[in-house]
């Protein structure tokens, strides 16, 4: 569960005072992600998520990350939709933390997609990339090279053994990551378009949750990052004809050019690269007190040798 800061009822009906949305009915911590801290809050107004944010996603980002949010779904695209205060404002403050208030997305999150939804994953995945091309904000990635590099250093600092023997590789990859040609498609992109952040009811995608590692990058980057969440198996192993669906669902909305086809194992190493260094640096600096279970680096790691060439 991810529950970084706690948040009493009471709380949530006092920040609910600024919103036009009634008052609290029911609030619920959120049982999932590994980020920030959620809860289900039931309104007069119906059904919301209250997100306070941590560590990773900066007050500073979230005019970027919530105006994405609003840009897609006015678009139509199935994004979470922020509510605004009464004064306009999306963004809030709450237990000393930033927070803001998004609308509930119907739907469930696939825990074993067939090629199908692989496909319709992909689709979505280029759509957004499409209707963002317009969104006029810009933020760097806060998980790029050189944030990777930051991670890399504190890991240093503890890591033994097989951890220090994966930084060394981690180390290599990075540099590789820095010098990949800068001039690709680019725009707004997701950067954790993972399976728990696209929902999905009767068999279609219903919603894209979870923009606050959204950032401007190349769209093919993007790509490689859903590849590598919805494309392998729970080892690390290739999924081909999953890896294929995916592909296939996102150039049926948006066909690679050439350079971009090219980068893609490069671009893959880069996302397998990101994701074991967050995911090893939460696991040696994990509070036992926050309610959050860290992920394994290791299934990432291993994308590096299993990414198809
Ligand atoms: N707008 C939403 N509608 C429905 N469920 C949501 C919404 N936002 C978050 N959730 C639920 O909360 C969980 C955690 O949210 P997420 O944003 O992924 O957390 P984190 O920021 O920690 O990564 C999701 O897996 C989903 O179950
Ligand atoms: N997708 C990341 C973790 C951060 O995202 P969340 O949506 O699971 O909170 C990973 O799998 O490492």
């Amino acid at each position: 569960m991810a529950v970084f800061t706690p948040v009493t009822a009471a709380q949530a009906q006092a920040f609910l005072q600024a919103y036009d949305l009634g008052a609290l009915i029911e609030l619920a911590p959120i049982a999932e992600g590994v980020e920030n801290s959620n809860f289900r809050l039931e309104t007069e107004a119906g059904r919301h998520v209250l997100t306070l944010f941590e560590r990773r996603t900066d007050a500073a980002a979230l005019p970027f990350c919530l105006g994405l949010t609003a840009h897609l779904a006015k678009a139509g695209r199935p994004a979470a939709e922020p509510v605004a205060d009464g004064s306009g404002n999306w963004i809030g403050t709450l237990n000393g933390r930033p927070a803001a208030i998004v609308k509930w997305v119907e739907g469930v999150w696939l825990r074993a997609p067939a090629d199908a939804d692989q496909a319709k994953a992909g689709a979505e995945l280029a759509r957004l990339h499409i209707a963002a091309a317009d969104y006029p904000g810009r933020r760097a990635n806060p998980v790029g090279p050189d944030a990777c590099q930051a991670l890399l250093d504190r890991c240093r600092t503890v890591a033994k053994g097989h951890d220090a023997a994966m930084l060394d590789v981690l180390a290599r990859e990075i540099g590789v990551w820095r010098a990949l040609p800068a001039d690709l498609p680019s725009g707004a992109i997701h950067a954790d378009y993972f399976p728990d952040n696209v929902l999905f009811d009767q068999g279609e995608v219903s919603g894209v949750i979870d923009v606050y590692f959204a950032c401007t990058g190349a769209w093919a980057y993007d790509l490689a990052i859903g590849l590598a969440a919805w494309a392998f198996n729970a080892d690390g192993s290739l999924g081909r004809s999953a890896f294929e669906a995916f592909l296939s669902g996102y150039e049926s909305v948006r066909p690679l050019r050439p350079d971009e086809r090219d980068l893609l194992p490069a671009l893959g190493r880069a996302a397998a690269t990101r994701f074991t260094l967050t995911r090893l640096h939460d696991r040696l600096f994990h509070d036992p007190e926050a309610l959050v279970t860290p992920k394994d680096p290791a299934p990432f790691f291993r994308r590096l040798e299993t990414w198809p060439a």
